[in-house]
């Protein structure tokens, strides 16, 4: 569905080097933290910036109109005229998408409240973060690209919004939707697997369900730290009681360390680790 490889981008104080891949029926998370590269890669993927690597959507480098028409977008920094309405929009859907739903939308809409006569500029930041994502699902797009939809969204909203996600996902097994946030608990809960970026590197990429099987966080103290066979250690942080450490084989502890207290990893506690962890 979508293939990055080497995907390089150079600003003054920074560079992006990124692969990731997003398979058909596939959600994808992308998390880091501010600054990690994240938009930069969205960006590039959708041409919106120069760049050096290779970039496939649908098994092409170069999109045309029809591959254009499958994907729906949300970046932070875009969005409708704030002084066009709900009302206003529809048309213009109408005339860019031929497959545009306007049933769909509008049931989106009022399931969200939103109002359809007010100025979006007088939207609330959870009003125009919904409005984007009903935008970018209202066409029937086999590939959603969604830089941190969720932002500023409180936690009931951040809930719908990702329930909608899992509804779109269900409705056909050939849609993928790559996602950023930078509230990884979210990505946690629908992310099929995810890719972790810091400093424009991808760290890290891996199944969700192993993450959450496999990954574990092991709380030692000085001593038992000493004595802890460190093979299948990825990184260790020290704490005032002695040292965690990230694992991503936790049945081993389990069974040769019964005693020290073995945490279930989350994706959350991996990213600090990853990052922070020596
Ligand atoms: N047009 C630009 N010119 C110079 N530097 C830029 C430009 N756009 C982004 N950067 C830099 O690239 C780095 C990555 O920015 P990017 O917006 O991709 O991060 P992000 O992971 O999306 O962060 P956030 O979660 O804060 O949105 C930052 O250091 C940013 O300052």
């Amino acid at each position: 569905m979508l293939k990055v490889k080497h995907l390089k981008k150079n600003y003054a104080s920074f560079s992006l080097d990124c692969s990731l891949e997003v398979k058909p029926g596939y959600m994808t998370g992308l998390i880091g933290q501010n600054g990690a590269g994240k938009s930069t890669t969205f960006k590039a993927i959708l041409g919106l910036i120069h760049y050096e690597g290779l970039v496939e959507v649908f098994g092409r480098q170069t999109l045309n109109e029809e591959d254009k028409q499958l994907l729906g977008v949300v970046l932070s920094d875009s969005g409708f005229s704030g002084y066009l309405t709900i009302s206003d929009i529809i048309p213009i859907l109408k005339h860019l998408y031929k497959s545009f739903d306007q049933t769909f939308f509008l049931r989106m809409v009022n399931q969200f409240e939103l109002p359809k006569n007010k100025k979006i500029k007088e939207f609330s930041t959870g009003m125009k973060a919904k409005l984007k994502v009903i935008v970018a699902m209202s066409h029937q797009a086999k590939l959603l690209i969604l830089d941190e939809p969720t932002a500023g969204l409180d936690v009931i909203a951040r809930d719908e919004l990702l329930d909608m996600m899992r509804d779109y996902m269900a409705e056909d097994d050939q849609r993928s939707i790559l996602i950023s946030s930078h509230i990884s608990s979210d990505l946690e809960t629908i992310c099929d697997d995810f890719y972790m970026i810091h400093n424009g590197r991808v760290m890290m990429h891996e199944d969700t369900d192993v993450l959450l099987s496999d990954y574990a966080l092991l709380k030692v103290d000085f001593k038992q730290f000493e004595q802890l066979d460190k093979d299948y250690i990825l990184k260790y942080k020290k704490e005032s009681y002695g040292y965690s450490c990230l694992t991503n084989q936790k049945q081993y502890y389990t069974e040769n360390y019964p005693d020290i207290v073995i945490e279930n990893g989350h994706i959350d506690d991996v990213m600090t680790m990853m990052i922070r962890g020596e």
